[in-house]
């Protein structure tokens, strides 16, 4: 079964390889939404997959570095597209939790969700 916690946090960016003129090379800031997903077999006893506590305080060091920041300047965040906070953020909670899915929310209408490194599914 999966399960998981949703977190929020506020930062400004930039993204500095999209075309010239793009708005989003100005220096804009969103309201984050972070989905962490976790998977595996529900405890008997305990009756969950895991305490949604443990999923929180994973996330905890990862939300300091993140709120309230400029997010170019985080290390490994100089292109702070969904798509690579979604895998900066899966890379560094991989070996702490059975992640399934990390989703990225910048704004209400979009975002982007990693499972981790899949299999190219581009059409030939
Ligand atoms: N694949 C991606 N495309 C875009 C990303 C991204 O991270 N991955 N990021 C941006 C910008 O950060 C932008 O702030 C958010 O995009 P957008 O949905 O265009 O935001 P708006 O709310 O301004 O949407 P409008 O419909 O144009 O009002 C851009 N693309
Ligand atoms: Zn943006």
């Amino acid at each position: 079964m999966e399960i998981f916690r949703e977190f929020t946090f506020e930062a400004a960016h930039r993204l500095p390889e999209v075309p010239e003129g793009h708005k989003c090379a100005r220096l804009h800031g969103h309201s984050f939404r972070i989905a962490i997903q976790v998977v595996g077999p529900v405890d008997p006893r305990a009756g969950w997959v895991m305490d949604f506590a443990d999923l929180r305080a994973a996330f905890a060091p990862l939300h300091d570095q993140l709120d309230h920041r400029y997010l170019n300047e985080v290390p490994g965040l100089d292109n702070p597209t969904s798509e690579n906070l979604a895998r900066w953020i899966w890379d560094r909670l991989a070996g702490e939790l059975p992640l399934s899915a990390v989703t990225v929310r910048e704004t209400c209408t979009s975002g982007c969700i990693y499972r981790g490194d899949e299999p190219d599914r581009t059409p030939a």
